[in-house]
């Protein structure tokens, strides 16, 4: 996580911003200037809207990713969006992480994968791509640790081997995690907090310079008291914290879930940062792609630099 941890110092902020596009993030007028531009270059009339929508996705996100990347460290586009549109989905998802990178950003995909260890070690090509290739363009991904260890050890092998990072759910942020999260254990302990010392342990051999292992965890902003505990429990394991803003988690909540030095996590926030033009108030169906381009940019780092403030507020206190 060193690299992470630097990247958020250098900038002050704490903060990543999600790159989950939907068609209703992306103003109308931004996916219909893309009809020419795909048709004659689908296989099939039925691939040309999920197509037209892709490349749409492509320039929604670089509008955002120049808006924001002399400000936040990091992004986290979420590959369900993308999966959804087929293989010019996919396409333009890879292509979205390597321009991250190219802006200098650290880029963490939120993949959440997991299965037996064969199709685990298939799964982390992800971080250690192909050979010499690397279509991927990752620096993390988000696993699933329900299978256990042999399903987790071939990222952790592949991040240690890669310079890179994976961050396994502990406690997420939805509603529903309480269903199985919260479940007791013949112990007295919670399902979550023996997932949590899973991956305590399962980092234990990747330790950084600066006391973090490869090994992160996913604890969301909607649980803060249990993120507090969290932090305790978990001495050596970053966090990578979702449900701040559209979820309704606060810089306040989060807190806790920083470590005595202002280190030790970072937050996300998705729909609150790229889909703030919406809020503005300013949008006009008359304005041209351009124009509305202009106003997803503006919104999003006005957005981004008010996370970053809150988050400096409650954290580096
Ligand atoms: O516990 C979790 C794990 C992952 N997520 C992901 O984070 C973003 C949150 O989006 P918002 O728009 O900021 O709510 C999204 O990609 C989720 O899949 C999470 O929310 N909670």
């Amino acid at each position: 996580m060193d690299r992470l941890i630097e990247a958020i110092e250098a900038k002050q902020n704490p903060s990543v911003v999600g790159l989950d596009p939907t068609e209703a993030l992306v103003p109308p007028q931004v996916v219909a200037s893309f009809a020419d531009e795909v048709r004659g270059e689908v296989e099939s009339d039925e691939e040309a809207p999920a197509a037209q929508l892709a490349v749409a996705f492509y320039e929604f996100n670089r509008a955002v990713i120049d808006a924001v990347a002399d400000i936040v460290p990091a992004v986290k586009p979420q590959i369900a969006m993308y999966e959804a549109l087929g293989t010019s989905g996919v396409d333009v998802y890879t292509m979205t992480c390597e321009y991250a990178r190219e802006q200098g950003l650290y880029v963490l995909g939120d993949i959440k994968r997991g299965d037996i260890g064969s199709t685990a070690a298939a799964y982390a090509h992800h971080l250690s791509g192909v050979g010499e290739y690397d279509p991927w363009h990752e620096d993390a991904v988000t696993v699933n640790p329900y299978l256990g260890t042999d399903g987790i050890t071939p990222f952790v092998d592949a991040a240690a081997a890669a310079d890179k990072d994976i961050f396994a759910l502990v406690r997420t942020s939805n509603p529903s995690s309480s269903e199985i999260q919260e479940l007791e254990l013949a112990d007295g302990g919670k399902v979550y907090e023996h997932v949590a010392d899973l991956v305590e342990r399962w980092g234990e051999s990747t330790r950084g310079k600066r006391g973090y292992s490869r090994v992160g965890a996913v604890v969301g902003a909607t649980h803060p008291e249990e993120g507090r505990a969290l932090r305790e429990r978990m001495p050596h394991t970053f966090f990578l914290v979702p449900g701040y803003g559209a979820q309704g988690g606060t810089a306040a909540d989060v807190a806790g879930m920083f470590d005595q030095d202002g280190s030790g996590a970072i937050v996300n926030s998705s729909r609150g940062i790229i889909g703030a033009w919406k809020k503005t108030g300013s949008y006009g169906e008359a304005m041209s792609a351009d124009e509305a381009l202009d106003l997803v940019a503006e919104s999003a780092r006005a957005a981004a630099i008010d996370m970053r403030d809150s988050l400096r507020v409650a954290v580096y206190r």
